[in-house]
Protein backbone atom coordinates (compact mmCIF):
# COMPACT_ATOMS: atom_id res chain seq x y z
CA UNK A 1 0.00 0.00 0.00
CA UNK A 2 1.57 3.39 -1.11
CA UNK A 3 1.36 6.34 1.50
CA UNK A 4 -1.55 7.98 -0.34
CA UNK A 5 -3.68 4.76 -0.32
CA UNK A 6 -2.48 4.61 3.16
CA UNK A 7 -3.28 8.22 4.39
CA UNK A 8 -6.68 8.24 2.43
CA UNK A 9 -7.69 4.78 4.67
CA UNK A 10 -6.98 6.50 7.63
CA UNK A 11 -9.39 9.45 6.64
CA UNK A 12 -12.11 7.20 5.26
CA UNK A 13 -11.72 5.24 9.18
CA UNK A 14 -12.14 8.77 10.76
CA UNK A 15 -14.99 10.14 8.13
CA UNK A 16 -16.94 6.79 9.56
CA UNK A 17 -16.06 7.50 13.10
CA UNK A 18 -17.87 11.25 12.73
CA UNK A 19 -20.46 9.69 10.24
CA UNK A 20 -19.40 12.35 7.71
CA UNK A 21 -21.51 12.81 4.70
CA UNK A 22 -20.20 10.83 1.80
CA UNK A 23 -19.90 14.25 -0.84
CA UNK A 24 -18.15 16.39 2.13
CA UNK A 25 -16.02 13.27 2.39
CA UNK A 26 -15.14 13.27 -1.72
CA UNK A 27 -14.54 16.66 -1.23
CA UNK A 28 -12.20 16.89 1.70
CA UNK A 29 -10.31 14.09 -0.17
CA UNK A 30 -9.45 15.83 -3.79
CA UNK A 31 -7.11 18.01 -3.65
CA UNK A 32 -7.40 21.61 -3.98
CA UNK A 33 -4.38 22.17 -6.73
CA UNK A 34 -1.57 19.89 -8.20
CA UNK A 35 1.09 21.28 -9.52
CA UNK A 36 3.61 20.05 -11.76
CA UNK A 37 7.00 21.09 -13.04
CA UNK A 38 10.08 20.42 -15.04
CA UNK A 39 13.11 22.23 -13.61
CA UNK A 40 16.37 22.55 -15.69
CA UNK A 41 19.37 23.57 -14.46
CA UNK A 42 23.15 24.06 -15.92
CA UNK A 43 25.45 21.98 -13.80
CA UNK A 44 28.84 23.66 -12.41
CA UNK A 45 30.48 21.07 -15.44
CA UNK A 46 28.14 23.13 -17.96
CA UNK A 47 25.79 20.48 -18.94
CA UNK A 48 22.23 20.37 -18.20
CA UNK A 49 20.33 18.51 -15.85
CA UNK A 50 16.63 18.40 -15.47
CA UNK A 51 14.33 17.65 -12.74
CA UNK A 52 10.58 17.16 -12.07
CA UNK A 53 8.93 19.59 -9.14
CA UNK A 54 6.12 19.16 -7.18
CA UNK A 55 3.51 21.36 -5.04
CA UNK A 56 0.02 19.84 -3.97
CA UNK A 57 -2.13 22.52 -2.31
CA UNK A 58 -4.95 20.05 -0.57
CA UNK A 59 -7.46 22.16 1.36
CA UNK A 60 -7.70 25.90 2.03
CA UNK A 61 -10.87 25.63 4.46
CA UNK A 62 -8.61 26.56 7.73
CA UNK A 63 -6.05 29.23 6.05
CA UNK A 64 -3.56 29.29 3.81
CA UNK A 65 -1.75 26.25 2.69
CA UNK A 66 1.14 25.36 4.56
CA UNK A 67 3.83 22.95 4.29
CA UNK A 68 7.06 21.59 4.08
CA UNK A 69 9.50 21.19 0.27
CA UNK A 70 11.40 18.36 0.03
CA UNK A 71 14.60 17.24 -1.75
CA UNK A 72 14.77 13.60 -2.65
CA UNK A 73 15.29 11.07 -5.11
CA UNK A 74 12.16 9.19 -4.38
CA UNK A 75 10.01 12.25 -4.82
CA UNK A 76 6.44 11.10 -6.69
CA UNK A 77 3.08 12.39 -7.28
CA UNK A 78 1.18 10.01 -4.62
CA UNK A 79 3.80 10.66 -1.85
CA UNK A 80 3.24 14.30 -2.21
CA UNK A 81 -0.54 14.26 -2.07
CA UNK A 82 -0.47 11.81 0.87
CA UNK A 83 1.82 14.14 2.12
CA UNK A 84 -0.31 17.29 1.44
CA UNK A 85 -3.11 15.89 3.22
CA UNK A 86 -1.50 14.85 5.96
CA UNK A 87 -0.64 18.94 6.34
CA UNK A 88 -4.45 19.48 6.14
CA UNK A 89 -4.94 17.00 9.40
CA UNK A 90 -1.91 18.19 11.16
CA UNK A 91 -2.63 21.80 11.05
CA UNK A 92 -6.36 21.09 12.12
CA UNK A 93 -5.18 18.92 15.28
CA UNK A 94 -2.26 21.93 16.58
CA UNK A 95 -5.38 24.08 15.62
CA UNK A 96 -3.35 26.90 13.87
CA UNK A 97 -5.31 28.33 10.87
CA UNK A 98 -4.15 26.95 8.17
CA UNK A 99 -4.67 24.29 4.83
CA UNK A 100 -2.12 21.77 3.89
CA UNK A 101 -0.08 21.44 1.14
CA UNK A 102 3.38 19.72 0.36
CA UNK A 103 5.92 19.97 -2.31
CA UNK A 104 9.12 18.60 -3.66
CA UNK A 105 11.73 17.82 -5.93
CA UNK A 106 12.73 14.47 -7.05
CA UNK A 107 16.44 14.99 -6.83
CA UNK A 108 19.39 13.65 -4.75
CA UNK A 109 20.22 16.96 -2.61
CA UNK A 110 23.75 14.93 -1.18
CA UNK A 111 24.77 14.50 -5.03
CA UNK A 112 24.53 18.80 -5.66
CA UNK A 113 26.58 21.67 -5.30
CA UNK A 114 25.57 24.44 -3.30
CA UNK A 115 25.68 26.21 -6.09
CA UNK A 116 23.19 23.76 -8.10
CA UNK A 117 20.97 23.49 -4.99
CA UNK A 118 20.62 27.35 -5.46
CA UNK A 119 19.88 27.47 -9.03
CA UNK A 120 17.18 24.75 -8.52
CA UNK A 121 15.68 26.21 -6.08
CA UNK A 122 15.28 29.47 -7.63
CA UNK A 123 14.13 27.91 -11.32
CA UNK A 124 11.26 26.28 -9.19
CA UNK A 125 10.26 29.05 -7.40
CA UNK A 126 10.46 30.70 -10.63
CA UNK A 127 7.96 28.19 -12.08
CA UNK A 128 5.45 28.14 -8.86
CA UNK A 129 5.58 31.92 -7.56
CA UNK A 130 2.31 32.94 -8.86
CA UNK A 131 0.57 29.82 -7.19
CA UNK A 132 1.99 30.29 -3.58
CA UNK A 133 1.56 33.36 -1.90
CA UNK A 134 1.53 34.86 2.30
CA UNK A 135 -2.37 34.33 2.67
CA UNK A 136 -2.31 31.35 -0.28
CA UNK A 137 0.43 28.95 0.26
CA UNK A 138 3.30 29.41 2.65
CA UNK A 139 6.43 26.62 2.10
CA UNK A 140 9.21 25.37 4.72
CA UNK A 141 11.77 22.99 4.82
CA UNK A 142 11.59 19.37 5.26
CA UNK A 143 13.60 16.26 4.28
CA UNK A 144 16.97 17.46 1.87
CA UNK A 145 15.98 21.28 2.49
CA UNK A 146 16.56 23.86 5.12
CA UNK A 147 16.50 27.24 6.43
CA UNK A 148 19.33 28.79 2.98
CA UNK A 149 16.93 27.04 0.88
CA UNK A 150 13.85 28.89 2.37
CA UNK A 151 16.01 32.16 2.01
CA UNK A 152 16.42 31.10 -1.49
CA UNK A 153 12.85 30.63 -2.72
CA UNK A 154 12.51 34.42 -0.32
CA UNK A 155 14.69 36.04 -2.24
CA UNK A 156 13.40 34.83 -5.80
CA UNK A 157 9.94 35.13 -4.73
CA UNK A 158 10.17 38.79 -3.82
CA UNK A 159 11.84 39.40 -7.08
CA UNK A 160 8.23 39.27 -8.34
CA UNK A 161 6.38 40.31 -5.75
CA UNK A 162 8.28 42.69 -3.15
CA UNK A 163 10.17 41.78 0.14
CA UNK A 164 8.13 39.17 1.26
CA UNK A 165 9.53 37.50 4.61
CA UNK A 166 5.73 35.79 5.24
CA UNK A 167 6.54 33.56 2.15
CA UNK A 168 8.39 31.63 3.81
CA UNK A 169 8.91 29.61 7.03
CA UNK A 170 11.87 27.93 8.99
CA UNK A 171 14.09 30.46 7.25
CA UNK A 172 17.10 32.22 8.96
CA UNK A 173 16.88 34.37 11.64
CA UNK A 174 18.48 36.92 10.18
CA UNK A 175 15.72 37.41 7.76
CA UNK A 176 12.63 37.18 9.92
CA UNK A 177 13.06 33.29 10.85
CA UNK A 178 11.73 32.59 14.33
CA UNK A 179 13.81 31.54 16.88
CA UNK A 180 13.45 27.82 18.25
CA UNK A 181 11.78 26.96 14.30
CA UNK A 182 15.32 24.86 13.42
CA UNK A 183 14.68 22.80 16.95
CA UNK A 184 10.68 23.22 16.92
CA UNK A 185 9.68 19.92 14.94
CA UNK A 186 11.98 17.91 17.30
CA UNK A 187 11.15 19.67 20.40
CA UNK A 188 7.72 19.35 19.73
CA UNK A 189 8.22 15.58 19.25
CA UNK A 190 9.43 15.60 22.74
CA UNK A 191 6.68 17.55 24.73
CA UNK A 192 4.39 15.31 23.23
CA UNK A 193 6.31 12.08 24.29
CA UNK A 194 5.98 13.93 27.59
CA UNK A 195 2.84 14.27 27.45
CA UNK A 196 2.28 10.49 26.49
CA UNK A 197 4.51 9.04 28.88
CA UNK A 198 2.94 11.13 31.85
CA UNK A 199 -0.22 9.39 30.89
CA UNK A 200 1.45 6.16 31.02
CA UNK A 201 3.23 7.08 34.40
CA UNK A 202 6.35 7.47 33.00
CA UNK A 203 8.99 10.16 32.23
CA UNK A 204 11.46 10.93 29.49
CA UNK A 205 14.56 10.28 32.07
CA UNK A 206 13.97 6.88 32.82
CA UNK A 207 13.70 5.50 29.17
CA UNK A 208 15.67 4.03 26.63
CA UNK A 209 15.64 5.10 22.96
CA UNK A 210 16.18 4.32 19.29
CA UNK A 211 15.86 6.80 16.58
CA UNK A 212 15.61 6.15 12.55
CA UNK A 213 17.17 9.57 11.57
CA UNK A 214 19.52 12.09 12.53
CA UNK A 215 19.15 15.44 10.54
CA UNK A 216 17.27 18.23 11.64
CA UNK A 217 13.93 16.56 13.57
CA UNK A 218 16.45 13.26 15.02
CA UNK A 219 19.26 15.10 15.82
CA UNK A 220 16.87 17.42 17.86
CA UNK A 221 15.07 14.71 19.47
CA UNK A 222 18.00 12.74 20.34
CA UNK A 223 19.71 16.25 22.23
CA UNK A 224 17.09 17.36 24.03
CA UNK A 225 16.17 13.78 25.05
CA UNK A 226 19.56 13.39 26.11
CA UNK A 227 19.68 16.74 28.03
CA UNK A 228 16.71 15.78 30.06
CA UNK A 229 18.35 12.32 31.00
CA UNK A 230 17.07 9.91 28.19
CA UNK A 231 19.25 7.26 27.27
CA UNK A 232 19.72 6.98 23.18
CA UNK A 233 21.48 3.75 22.37
CA UNK A 234 20.95 3.60 18.48
CA UNK A 235 20.78 6.16 15.95
CA UNK A 236 21.21 5.47 12.01
CA UNK A 237 21.15 7.99 9.12
CA UNK A 238 21.81 7.59 5.42
CA UNK A 239 25.34 6.50 6.46
CA UNK A 240 25.26 3.88 8.70
CA UNK A 241 23.94 2.88 12.14
CA UNK A 242 25.56 3.00 15.61
CA UNK A 243 24.74 2.15 18.68
CA UNK A 244 26.11 1.79 22.70
CA UNK A 245 24.21 0.11 25.22
CA UNK A 246 25.06 2.65 27.88
CA UNK A 247 24.11 5.41 25.73
CA UNK A 248 25.59 7.40 23.01
CA UNK A 249 27.41 10.97 23.71
CA UNK A 250 24.77 12.68 21.57
CA UNK A 251 26.89 16.08 21.64
CA UNK A 252 29.59 14.07 20.32
CA UNK A 253 27.64 12.28 17.89
CA UNK A 254 25.79 15.65 16.56
CA UNK A 255 29.66 17.15 15.85
CA UNK A 256 30.98 14.24 14.49
CA UNK A 257 27.80 14.25 11.97
CA UNK A 258 28.46 17.76 11.35
CA UNK A 259 32.32 17.43 10.21
CA UNK A 260 31.91 13.60 8.18
CA UNK A 261 28.42 13.97 7.22
CA UNK A 262 26.49 11.06 9.11
CA UNK A 263 26.79 8.69 12.13
CA UNK A 264 28.87 6.42 10.62
CA UNK A 265 32.54 5.80 11.97
CA UNK A 266 31.58 7.24 15.01
CA UNK A 267 34.53 6.57 17.56
CA UNK A 268 32.09 6.00 20.64
CA UNK A 269 30.22 3.40 19.30
CA UNK A 270 29.44 0.00 17.45
CA UNK A 271 28.76 -0.08 14.09
CA UNK A 272 25.00 -1.79 13.50
CA UNK A 273 23.11 -2.90 10.67
CA UNK A 274 20.68 -0.22 9.94
CA UNK A 275 17.86 -2.82 8.95
CA UNK A 276 18.18 -4.69 12.59
CA UNK A 277 17.68 -0.81 14.40
CA UNK A 278 14.00 -1.72 14.79
CA UNK A 279 14.68 -5.03 16.54
CA UNK A 280 17.00 -3.20 18.96
CA UNK A 281 15.35 -3.49 22.62
CA UNK A 282 14.44 0.52 24.41
CA UNK A 283 11.61 1.18 25.56
CA UNK A 284 10.67 4.19 22.86
CA UNK A 285 11.60 4.03 19.15
CA UNK A 286 11.53 7.25 17.22
CA UNK A 287 11.37 7.09 13.49
CA UNK A 288 12.45 10.57 12.26
CA UNK A 289 13.65 10.10 8.51
CA UNK A 290 11.39 7.89 5.84
CA UNK A 291 8.00 7.31 5.13
CA UNK A 292 6.61 3.41 5.14
CA UNK A 293 9.85 2.40 6.79
CA UNK A 294 8.13 -0.01 9.31
CA UNK A 295 6.31 -2.51 7.90
CA UNK A 296 4.24 -5.98 7.66
CA UNK A 297 7.91 -7.15 7.60
CA UNK A 298 9.61 -5.68 10.28
CA UNK A 299 6.79 -4.38 12.55
CA UNK A 300 6.72 -7.93 14.43
CA UNK A 301 10.21 -7.53 15.47
CA UNK A 302 10.21 -4.37 17.40
CA UNK A 303 10.90 -4.27 21.15
CA UNK A 304 9.74 -0.88 21.90
CA UNK A 305 6.95 0.11 24.50
CA UNK A 306 6.08 3.23 22.26
CA UNK A 307 6.72 4.42 18.91
CA UNK A 308 6.75 8.02 18.21
CA UNK A 309 6.40 9.19 14.96
CA UNK A 310 8.49 11.83 14.28
CA UNK A 311 8.74 11.01 10.45
CA UNK A 312 5.57 11.69 8.34
CA UNK A 313 3.71 8.49 8.02
CA UNK A 314 6.34 5.97 9.03
CA UNK A 315 4.36 2.89 9.57
CA UNK A 316 1.92 1.40 7.04
CA UNK A 317 -1.35 0.53 7.59
CA UNK A 318 -0.07 -3.77 8.15
CA UNK A 319 2.31 -2.47 10.73
CA UNK A 320 0.20 -0.27 12.69
CA UNK A 321 -2.05 -3.43 13.52
CA UNK A 322 0.38 -5.44 14.18
CA UNK A 323 2.03 -2.95 16.44
CA UNK A 324 -1.70 -2.66 18.08
CA UNK A 325 -1.58 -6.29 18.92
CA UNK A 326 1.64 -6.28 20.11
CA UNK A 327 0.28 -3.89 22.67
CA UNK A 328 2.69 -0.95 21.01
CA UNK A 329 1.40 2.23 21.84
CA UNK A 330 1.95 4.36 18.79
CA UNK A 331 1.95 8.29 18.87
CA UNK A 332 0.89 9.38 15.02
CA UNK A 333 2.59 11.63 12.80
CA UNK A 334 -0.25 14.35 12.28
CA UNK A 335 0.08 15.26 15.90
CA UNK A 336 3.96 13.83 17.16
CA UNK A 337 5.47 16.31 14.73
CA UNK A 338 3.19 18.80 14.82
CA UNK A 339 5.37 20.76 16.89
CA UNK A 340 7.01 21.69 13.21
CA UNK A 341 3.84 23.55 11.78
CA UNK A 342 3.21 25.21 14.90
CA UNK A 343 6.24 27.51 14.85
CA UNK A 344 6.20 27.63 11.77
CA UNK A 345 2.78 29.74 12.45
CA UNK A 346 4.45 31.62 14.91
CA UNK A 347 7.02 32.86 13.11
CA UNK A 348 4.60 33.70 9.98
CA UNK A 349 2.60 35.74 13.02
CA UNK A 350 5.55 37.36 13.49
CA UNK A 351 6.26 38.37 10.07
CA UNK A 352 2.80 39.68 9.24
CA UNK A 353 3.12 41.67 12.47
CA UNK A 354 6.61 42.69 11.99
CA UNK A 355 7.33 41.80 15.67
CA UNK A 356 9.67 39.12 16.79
CA UNK A 357 9.74 36.69 19.98
CA UNK A 358 11.88 35.96 21.91
CA UNK A 359 12.66 32.21 22.03
CA UNK A 360 11.43 31.52 25.80
CA UNK A 361 7.82 32.25 24.28
CA UNK A 362 7.86 30.56 21.19
CA UNK A 363 8.61 27.83 23.15
CA UNK A 364 6.43 28.39 26.10
CA UNK A 365 3.45 28.34 23.38
CA UNK A 366 4.68 25.62 21.64
CA UNK A 367 4.01 23.73 24.81
CA UNK A 368 0.76 24.79 25.05
CA UNK A 369 -0.53 23.85 22.05
CA UNK A 370 0.99 20.43 22.24
CA UNK A 371 -0.47 20.07 25.35
CA UNK A 372 -3.79 21.34 24.47
CA UNK A 373 -3.83 18.59 21.04
CA UNK A 374 -2.88 15.84 22.85
CA UNK A 375 -5.94 16.64 25.64
CA UNK A 376 -8.11 17.29 22.32
CA UNK A 377 -6.65 13.63 20.94
CA UNK A 378 -7.64 11.87 24.03
CA UNK A 379 -10.90 13.46 24.46
CA UNK A 380 -11.85 12.11 20.80
CA UNK A 381 -10.14 8.58 21.62
CA UNK A 382 -11.97 8.23 24.96
CA UNK A 383 -15.71 9.39 22.74
CA UNK A 384 -14.88 7.01 20.07
CA UNK A 385 -13.40 4.24 21.71
CA UNK A 386 -10.62 4.33 19.66
CA UNK A 387 -6.53 4.61 18.78
CA UNK A 388 -4.35 7.58 19.23
CA UNK A 389 -4.27 7.51 15.70
CA UNK A 390 -7.87 7.64 14.68
CA UNK A 391 -8.37 10.08 17.48
CA UNK A 392 -5.58 12.29 16.15
CA UNK A 393 -7.27 12.08 12.14
CA UNK A 394 -10.95 11.88 13.73
CA UNK A 395 -10.29 15.88 15.88
CA UNK A 396 -8.30 16.59 12.32
CA UNK A 397 -10.95 16.03 9.81
CA UNK A 398 -13.74 16.99 12.31
CA UNK A 399 -12.43 20.57 12.49
CA UNK A 400 -11.34 21.19 8.31
CA UNK A 401 -15.59 19.19 7.92
CA UNK A 402 -16.71 22.03 9.78
CA UNK A 403 -14.47 25.07 8.60
CA UNK A 404 -15.67 23.12 5.07
CA UNK A 405 -19.76 23.23 6.00
CA UNK A 406 -19.45 26.99 7.79
CA UNK A 407 -18.13 28.42 4.42
CA UNK A 408 -20.55 26.12 1.82
CA UNK A 409 -20.87 26.00 -1.83
CA UNK A 410 -22.99 28.31 -3.29
CA UNK A 411 -20.54 29.91 -6.18
N1 LIG B 1 11.90 19.55 9.24
C1 LIG B 1 10.71 19.69 9.77
O1 LIG B 1 10.38 20.74 10.34
C2 LIG B 1 9.73 18.56 9.74
C3 LIG B 1 10.07 17.30 9.29
N2 LIG B 1 9.16 16.28 9.39
C4 LIG B 1 9.51 14.94 8.93
O2 LIG B 1 10.61 14.45 9.67
C5 LIG B 1 11.38 13.56 8.85
C6 LIG B 1 12.83 14.00 8.83
O3 LIG B 1 12.90 15.33 8.33
P1 LIG B 1 14.18 16.27 8.56
O4 LIG B 1 14.87 15.86 9.79
O5 LIG B 1 13.70 17.64 8.39
O6 LIG B 1 15.05 15.89 7.30
P2 LIG B 1 16.65 16.02 7.14
O7 LIG B 1 16.89 16.04 5.69
O8 LIG B 1 17.17 17.11 7.98
O9 LIG B 1 17.18 14.65 7.77
C7 LIG B 1 16.79 13.41 7.26
C8 LIG B 1 17.57 12.33 7.99
O10 LIG B 1 17.12 11.05 7.54
C9 LIG B 1 18.27 10.28 7.24
N3 LIG B 1 17.94 9.23 6.27
C10 LIG B 1 17.69 9.35 4.95
N4 LIG B 1 17.52 8.14 4.41
C11 LIG B 1 17.65 7.24 5.41
C12 LIG B 1 17.58 5.85 5.49
N5 LIG B 1 17.33 5.11 4.42
N6 LIG B 1 17.78 5.25 6.70
C13 LIG B 1 18.04 5.98 7.80
N7 LIG B 1 18.11 7.32 7.79
C14 LIG B 1 17.90 7.93 6.61
C15 LIG B 1 19.27 11.27 6.70
O11 LIG B 1 20.58 10.74 6.72
C16 LIG B 1 19.08 12.38 7.71
O12 LIG B 1 19.78 12.10 8.90
C17 LIG B 1 10.70 13.56 7.48
O13 LIG B 1 9.78 12.49 7.42
C18 LIG B 1 9.94 14.88 7.48
O14 LIG B 1 8.85 14.87 6.61
C19 LIG B 1 7.93 16.46 9.94
C20 LIG B 1 7.54 17.68 10.40
C21 LIG B 1 8.36 18.85 10.24
O1 LIG C 1 6.54 24.07 9.01
C1 LIG C 1 5.72 23.85 8.15
O2 LIG C 1 5.02 24.71 7.64
C2 LIG C 1 5.45 22.44 7.65
C3 LIG C 1 6.37 21.39 8.17
C4 LIG C 1 6.07 20.10 7.45
O3 LIG C 1 6.29 19.99 6.28
C5 LIG C 1 5.48 19.00 8.17
O4 LIG C 1 4.97 19.18 9.28
O5 LIG C 1 5.48 17.87 7.63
Amino acid sequence: MNALEATTRYFKRASKLLALDSKVERSLLIPFREIKVECTILKDDGTLASFVGFRVQHDNARGPMKGGIRYHPEVEPDEVNALAQLMTWKAAVTNVPYGGAKGGIGCSPRDLSIHELERLTRVFTQKIHDLIGVHTDVPAPDMGTNAQTMAWILDEYSKFHGYSPAIVTGKPVDLGGSLGRDAATGRGVVYALKALLADHGKSIAKQSYVIQGFGNVGSWIAQLVHEQGGKVKAISDVTGAVKNEAGLDIPALVKHAMETGGVQGFQGADALNPNELFAEDCDVLIPAALGGVLNGENAKDVRAKFVIEAANHPTDPQADEILAQKGVIVLPDIYANSGGVTVSYFEWVQNVQGFMWEEDKVNRELLRYMTKAYLNIKEMCNSHSCSLRMGAFSLGVSRVARATMLRGWEA
